[in-house]
């Protein structure tokens, strides 16, 4: 506020010693003005003062984490293996230098050794004492001479005497081998003697050096004045350290961090916009300069990330997931790496997900590999849906219970169907959830202890959408597909539903507002406008500076992340190509198989959209059970297998009875037909017993019922 001062009133200074600034006044009455600025420094107390610093980690990330230390550990490991073996090739072509060398260096020593006896460095001392009236002094210095040099002739004389016994004696004392290396030594020293100062033995280098230049304030402010940022420079015109670092700049993972407080009213939106032309100032390429803000401390807090090397260049560490390991959805996975190359977690279930770019960033491998990771925990039952048609998806097929490619009406019409059944389903797992005892399930959402509870059919379904404005630009079905998907998003995340759609093409056409806006995680990679920035990152990222648009065209892969943490991250998604993704779904398979878990599509089971319930599974199971009134499961995907190989003969193939019990019970359950204990006798050891397994009127009924509905009486 500025001083009012009322009329006939007065602003005086403020009395101390140390005056405050002054900026604002009040008066109290019209003759007594007191400043509304205390006198302390900025009004906080120590407590609040201390309160408000940030703690440096301790230790350094990579001693922090297993993995980065792992992977560093590795690395300087590769590195020095490397230098090694490089020289080691070249190990011949150093010997012959030096080989060649050698009787230069011989000749070399021989001389110094001849000016070290002759005393040659006292010379120019003894020729200037030789003329004029210094005859006294030359006298001195040659008498010390002859000192000198006689003792070194005895000394000289010592050493050769010693040299020509050893040369003599030791050849009948060592061995032939240490006789050789003492040659090769010999020849080895006199050649690095011999050889010229600009002409090293080791002439090229195994690594050349990466050291880049390093961060100063002074580069940074200089940096930031070249921005055309009028509040930079205008308030730099005033007061050259109007740009503040509250924290010395430091090396921060493989680059340097720079935390700057902008002049007041300069945001960092302002110089995010800039990136290209910070990078430029920077004087490094555009990849390695990353401003962020901190938006916590306030607007014009920016951290600016200077890395050694272009991200989309850089070496991202192996994917902790690539070779081993199983996923627990309701856990953070490792999804992409930051500019540090540090991990970004994701964790997928009660989100949905938006990923949006221009073509040819990186969309379907960033949802091939969420899909991947979600296929690796086996309770997730996928649905992949690719419409570009491509089969880039394809790798997820052998464990999808849903999979389609392509967006041609009898594609639309599976789709269509398969959404049915999932809204469906949604109703069911409400009801499921409403129903369950409140100590179970106290949330009113699916928990962890609830999804692995086969009986209750809680478990993860993750739905996958590539180039997704295909559906809700259908001209016939798009508004059905559109309202399935929107609960999908609003309501399926407590329900277990996990909905991850891709476009290249993000506006409101291609995913509905609804759907966007209730999308949690956001994943937008290169995009060329605000409002297609906005659409995947949510309303005001642009203006927060949070800009996709920055991001270059080399960018594969490397995005902004909302949603996961309080701050959007830049993100590198994990590069998995077609045969890493189809090795990766072949251990979820195998997975998937052990535990009984292979549905759908995948275990050959898929759905026929034409019928209404999608197959044939009803009167083949009537068939398995034959003229008996109740049959155990296992005995029946046993049937069913002779029955129908190719359909069945997945089933059968599961390691255990049981496998094949759940197996049966989830084929059935869309049809409303739970399996229950019922007795029969085990045909190997004729003993009677309660095992899973189905009444023949049952499946009778629900066929009838089916029938019914069909119309066909
Ligand atoms: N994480 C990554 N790291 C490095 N390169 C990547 C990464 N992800 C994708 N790429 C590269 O980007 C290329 C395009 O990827 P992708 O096919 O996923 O793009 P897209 O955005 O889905 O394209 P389109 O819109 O045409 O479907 C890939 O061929 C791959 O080489």
């Amino acid at each position: 506020m500025n001083p009012t001062p009322g009329e006939g009133g007065k602003v005086i200074a403020f009395p101390t010693t140390n005056p405050p600034e002054i900026l604002d006044a009040e008066l109290v009455d019209d003759h007594t003005p007191v400043p509304v600025d205390t006198p302390a420094v900025d009004g906080s107390t120590w407590l609040e003062r201390l309160r408000s610093q940030q703690r440096q980690p301790i230790l350094p990330s990579y001693l922090t984490s297993l993995s980065e230390a792992k992977e560093a550990g590795k690395w300087v490991a590769r590195h020095y293996a490397h230098k090694a073996g490089y020289h080691l090739a070249r190990s011949p072509l150093y010997a012959l230098r030096l080989a060649v060398r050698s009787p230069r260096g011989l000749l070399l020593l021989a001389v110094a050794t001849g000016r070290w006896v002759t005393d040659a460095e006292g010379r120019p001392a003894r020729s200037e004492t030789a003329t004029g009236d210094k005859a006294e002094l030359y006298l001195k210095l040659s008498q010390q001479r002859d000192r000198r040099v006689q003792l070194r002739w005895i000394q000289l004389g010592l050493v050769a005497a010693l040299g020509l016994v050893a040369f003599l004696v030791l050849p009948h004392v060592l061995p032939e081998w240490v006789l050789w290396s003492c040659a090769v030594l010999a020849v080895g020293l006199l050649g690095k003697l011999g050889s010229p100062k600009d002409k090293p033995v080791i002439a090229s280098r195994a690594v050349l050096s990466g050291k880049v230049q390093k961060l100063t304030s002074d580069s940074v402010v200089q940096a930031l004045s070249v921005l055309g940022i009028a509040g930079i420079n205008q308030a730099l015109a005033k007061n050259p350290d109007a740009i503040g670092f509250p924290a010395p700049i430091t090396r921060d993972g493989p680059g340097w961090r720079a935390d700057v407080d902008l002049p007041p009213g300069v945001t960092v939106a302002e110089v995010i916009e800039r990136r290209a032309k910070l990078a430029s100032a920077l004087g490094r390429p555009l990849g390695c300069v990353w401003p962020e803000g901190n938006a916590e401390i306030h607007p014009g807090r920016l951290v600016l990330w200077v890395g050694d090397q272009d991200m989309s260049k850089s070496r991202q560490p192996t994917w902790p997931l690539r070779k081993t390991g199983t996923v627990d959805l309701f856990r953070p996975q490792p999804f992409g790496t930051d500019q540090r190359g540090r991990w970004v977690d994701i964790t997928l279930m009660f989100v949905s997900m938006v990923i949006g770019a221009v073509p040819r960033m990186g969309k379907t491998f960033t949802l091939r590999e969420l899909l991947l990771i979600a296929g690796m925990d086996a309770r997730a039952e996928l649905h992949c849906y690719d419409l570009k048609g491509t089969g880039d998806l394809s790798p997820l097929a052998p464990i999808s219970h849903r999979y389609r490619a392509g967006d041609e009406p009898d594609d639309i019409a599976y789709a269509l169907a398969d959404l049915r059944a999932l809204a469906g389903e949604l109703r069911r797992r409400a009801k499921v959830i409403r129903e369950l005892p409140k100590d179970l399930c106290p949330e009113n959402k699916v928990t962890p202890e609830l999804a692995g509870k086969k009986s209750l059919g809680l478990h993860p379904v993750v739905l996958g959408v590539d180039e997704c404005q295909k559906w809700f630009e259908h001209p016939d079905h798009g508004a059905e597909i559109e309202e399935i998907v929107t609960d999908l998003v609003k309501r399926g995340p407590a329900l277990g539903f996990v909905t991850l759609l891709a476009t290249q093409r993000p506006d409101a056409r291609s995913i509905p507002t609804a759907i966007s806006d209730n999308a949690v995680l956001r994943f937008c990679l290169k995009v060329t406008g605000q409002q297609a920035n906005d659409m995947v990152l949510g309303t005001s990222s642009y203006r927060n500076g949070i800009r996709a648009t920055t991001l270059s065209f080399r960018d594969k892969g490397i995005g902004y992340l909302v949603g996961e943490g309080d701050e959007p991250r830049i993100t590198r998604s994990v590069y998995l190509d077609g045969p890493d993704a189809e090795q990766l779904a072949a251990r979820a398979r195998t997975t998937r198989v052990a535990v009984g878990r292979l549905t759908g599509y995948a275990a050959g089971l898929d759905l026929t959209p034409d019928e209404d319930d999608g197959s044939t599974l009803l009167t083949d199971v009537l068939a398995a059970i034959g003229d008996a009134d109740k049959a155990w499961s296992e005995a029946i995907v046993d049937r069913l297998a002779e029955l129908r190989p190719a359909i069945y003969g997945p089933w059968a193939d599961l390691p255990t009875g049981s496998a094949k019990a759940t197996q049966l019970a989830s084929a059935l359950k869309p049809f409303g037909i739970s399996t229950k204990q019922v007795w029969g006798t085990d045909p190997a050891t004729g003993k009677g017993a309660n095992r899973m397994g189905v009444k023949r009127d049952w499946i009778a009924q629900a066929l009838t019922e089916r029938d019914q509905q069909r119309g066909h009486g």
